[in-house]
């Protein structure tokens, strides 16, 4: 061989000849046919070939993360599920499913000797601090984790902190009447005065102190923070889906995004130490948990790590609830005169609302769970994955290193499980024949099994003082702006709209 050819093969000589149209070409011919290599193979080879959904999906996550992007899932989910039935390859490693058995198969006890289903760790991280909270914990921390907090959040606890709910409650109501009192034609956002309240009950519950909310009738910049990180936290979370692009993307983005995370995170280690420093003799979290032989355990990061997680888990949810529910409440108003009438009917005074007789209220029972089924307050499936040996899903097997999620809002507005999906009828909770047919199981806005909501009954308990309080003491009216209310984006969560109603003090 020549000289000149050995040349010709140097790279230093193909770099030479290359213009940077041809190295344009060849990057734009490399990606087509490796766009075209996988598309065949997920159309045609994947292990998940054979589950429906559209093509397009099955090719590439893009129209996904496009939707979850766009705040739009939760509908892109509803629409598929409708169109393709119980189960979806919504993009190429990833399942989505509306039918009830999957809270069992996905979410429930495992058997024992087979490896579960976990929470997929791409989406559930440590804390700042590198510490698990509850909610990414492993399911051997989990279950430790759950043992110690469990004290905190028992029926006895939650009799112990009856008067802290009743007093943030209370101080709604004031706050809604004072509002009144300077102008009866002004009108108030619900939205804003349920996050006051349900923040101001959270912070006293883990800081031993509240935020003021109410009494300053505004939020706090660190408040502010948690709605735009819920936010931005979603949108900058479509990376996940491409794994090689994660960790760059995360050191270009690390800077801004992190510091506000540490920020936030900072402000709450410091109210921890503040508490757990002055003491307490209130019924809070640290005193039932610290207090409790297995409260031992806990080292102060995993308190760090956990008392973010109460304040985003605790606050936001039950706040969407009683909005979402004042919202449908308010378009449905012979439901609403009927609630009214119960809770007036039931109480001649304030203070005899206590939880035991919220509890023996059926239709304000009803019209939370119809409001839980419309407007969960996590209307989307949080993904799961599964093991490498598999698992089977509603009666098919997934393969190992499948993403899998039980879709909320898709599930309870699905005709499969509910007549009249789309309707809010709270008489399908009180035994009307009408709705005999409906699937109960399939209601789970607290998720399922060993993971479900610590906070369940803490909320369920929240939610009906606040809204007894506020019906027994007011009539609303919608303004007619709030409408369409319920169109609203969905970052993990509802981006709420103001929800704003006129007020009418009930005087007795
Ligand atoms: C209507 C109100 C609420 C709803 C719909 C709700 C819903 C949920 C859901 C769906 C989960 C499972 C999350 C996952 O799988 O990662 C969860 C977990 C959790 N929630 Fe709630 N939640 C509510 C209120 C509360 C309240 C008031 C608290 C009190 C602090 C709370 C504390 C927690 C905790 C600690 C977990 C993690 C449990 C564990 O991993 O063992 N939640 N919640």
């Amino acid at each position: 061989m020549s000289t000149q050819s050995v040349d010709i093969l140097l790279p230093s000589h193909i770099l030479q000849n290359l213009t940077l149209s041809k190295a344009v070409l060849g990057v734009v011919a490399f990606i087509v046919i490796r766009f075209v290599g996988n598309a065949i193979y997920r159309l045609y080879f994947h292990p998940l070939r054979n589950f429906p959904g559209p093509k397009l999906h099955a090719i590439t996550q893009i129209p996904n993360v496009v939707n979850i992007y766009r705040g739009n899932q939760h509908n892109m989910m509803c629409e598929l599920h409708e169109k393709y039935g119980h189960v979806v390859r919504i993009s190429p490693n990833e399942l989505s499913y509306n039918d009830s058995q999957a809270w069992k198969d996905v979410h429930g006890h495992q058997k024992p000797g087979k490896p579960n289903i976990i929470k997929h760790p791409d989406w559930f991280v440590p804390a700042i601090n590198d510490v698990h909270s509850i909610i990414s914990a492993n399911d051997i921390d989990h279950a430790r984790t759950r043992r110690i907090f469990s004290n905190a959040f028992s029926d006895k606890a939650l009799k112990l902190q009856e008067s802290l709910f009743a007093k943030y409650a209370d101080l709604l109501v004031q706050k809604m009447r004072d509002s009144f009192e300077q102008d009866p034609n002004h009108s108030i956002d619900m939205v804003r005065m349920y996050n006051f309240t349900t923040f101001d009950i959270m912070s006293d519950l883990t800081f031993g102190e509240p935020l003021s909310l109410l009494t300053n009738s505004d939020y706090i910049p660190w408040v502010a923070n948690i709605f735009r990180s819920i936010r931005t936290g979603s949108k900058v979370g479509i990376i996940r889906y491409w794994p090689n692009l994660y960790a760059f993307a995360k050191w270009l983005t690390g800077n801004t995004f992190q510091k506000n995370r540490v920020t936030h995170f900072e402000y709450s280690c410091k109210r921890v130490d503040r508490r757990i420093e002055k003491g307490s003799d209130q019924p809070d979290i640290w005193n039932l948990v610290i207090n409790a032989k297995e409260g031992r355990g806990l080292s102060r990061g995993e308190m760090y790590a956990n008392t973010t997680v109460f304040m985003i888990a605790g606050t936001e949810t039950t706040a969407s609830l009683l909005s979402g529910v004042t919202y449908l409440l308010l378009k449905h108003p012979e439901t609403l005169r009927k609630l009214t009438e119960e809770i007036r009917g039931a109480f001649a005074d304030d203070s005899e609302i206590t939880i035991e007789g919220l509890q023996r209220l059926r239709y304000l029972r009803a019209c939370l769970e119809e409001g839980l089924r419309m407007y969960p307050p996590v209307p989307i499936g949080l993904p799961q994955l599964v093991p490498p040996q598999g698992a089977a899903i509603c009666g098919d097997w997934v393969p190992g290193g499948t993403t899998v999620s039980v879709q909320q809002l898709a599930m309870y507005q699905s005709a499969k499980n509910f007549s009249e999906p789309k309707a809010f009828i709270p008489e399908r909770w009180t035994g009307d024949e009408r709705f005999a047919s409906d699937n109960k199981f399939a209601l789970q806005p607290f998720s399922y099994g060993p993971r479900n909501c610590l906070g369940k009954n803490l909320a369920y308990h929240e939610m009906r003082i606040i809204l007894s309080k506020v019906l027994f003491h007011f009539d609303l009216t919608l303004l007619p702006e709030c409408d369409n209310w319920t169109n609203q984006e969905v970052y993990t969560l509802w981006q709420k709209h103001p929800l704003k109603v006129k007020l009418t003090p009930i005087r007795r």
